[in-house]
């Protein structure tokens, strides 16, 4: 069912899982990740043994006009590729000076943003926490809990998504699992 953005339209959306019944959601496998993680290989060794689901997300369809919203829920797994937390791919907007506001509903992660200068800043994720992507800032979800991590996100409907950089560069600090704890690393591959 394809929601008209031009009238008034409810969806609903599980506090708990995050999942909506009326609409199916955007998958990202870990076969849609390649690169995206600091070790490759264990990435594609994961993959080979279980393609398994690292995040799904909800696009409605809104406009890519810059007077409409778009909005959802995005639901980061829990587990780690070569000790790196699940995350999301992480994109700057393809309209850069566009922001983006998230409400996190379930789980304990991090919003990792990054500016074109490489100024970054890891914000933690909690429930009822609502954290600001500002315009020029690249954001990524990092699941850091035992538990899916869950968020509401709102941006304007002509923001688009560019990875570009994020798939040739990587972020400058990753997220990775020490001794059971979360730690923010410099990106070996980001000098
Ligand atoms: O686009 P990714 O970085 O893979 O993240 C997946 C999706 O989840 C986030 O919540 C964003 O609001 C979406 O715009 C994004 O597409
Ligand atoms: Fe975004």
């Amino acid at each position: 069912m394809a929601f008209n953005f031009d009238l008034p339209f409810r969806i609903d959306f599980d506090l708990i899982n995050g999942l909506s019944q009326q609409y199916p959601s955007s998958k990202r496998y870990l076969s849609s990740m390649k690169g995206m993680y600091n070790d490759e290989e264990a990435r594609a060794r994961m993959q080979a043994e279980n393609d398994q689901l690292v995040y799904e997300f909800y696009e409605l369809g809104a406009p890519e006009l810059p007077g409409d919203i778009a909005f959802g829920t995005s639901i980061v797994y829990p587990g780690t590729v070569g000790g790196e937390y699940f995350m999301t791919n992480g994109h700057f907007h393809t309209i850069l000076e566009t922001a983006e506001v998230y409400i996190c509903l379930q789980g304990e992660g991090y919003m990792m943003e990054e500016n074109p200068e490489g100024d970054w800043d890891a914000v933690p994720l909690k429930p009822g926490g609502a954290v600001y992507c500002p315009k020029r800032w690249a954001h990524r979800s990092i699941n850091t809990g035992k538990t899916p991590l869950i968020t509401f996100f709102a941006f304007r409907g002509d923001a688009g998504h560019n990875y570009g950089i994020i798939k040739e560069l990587g972020y400058k600090k990753l997220i990775v699992e020490k001794d059971g704890k979360p730690v923010v690393i410099d990106n070996p591959k980001r000098v």
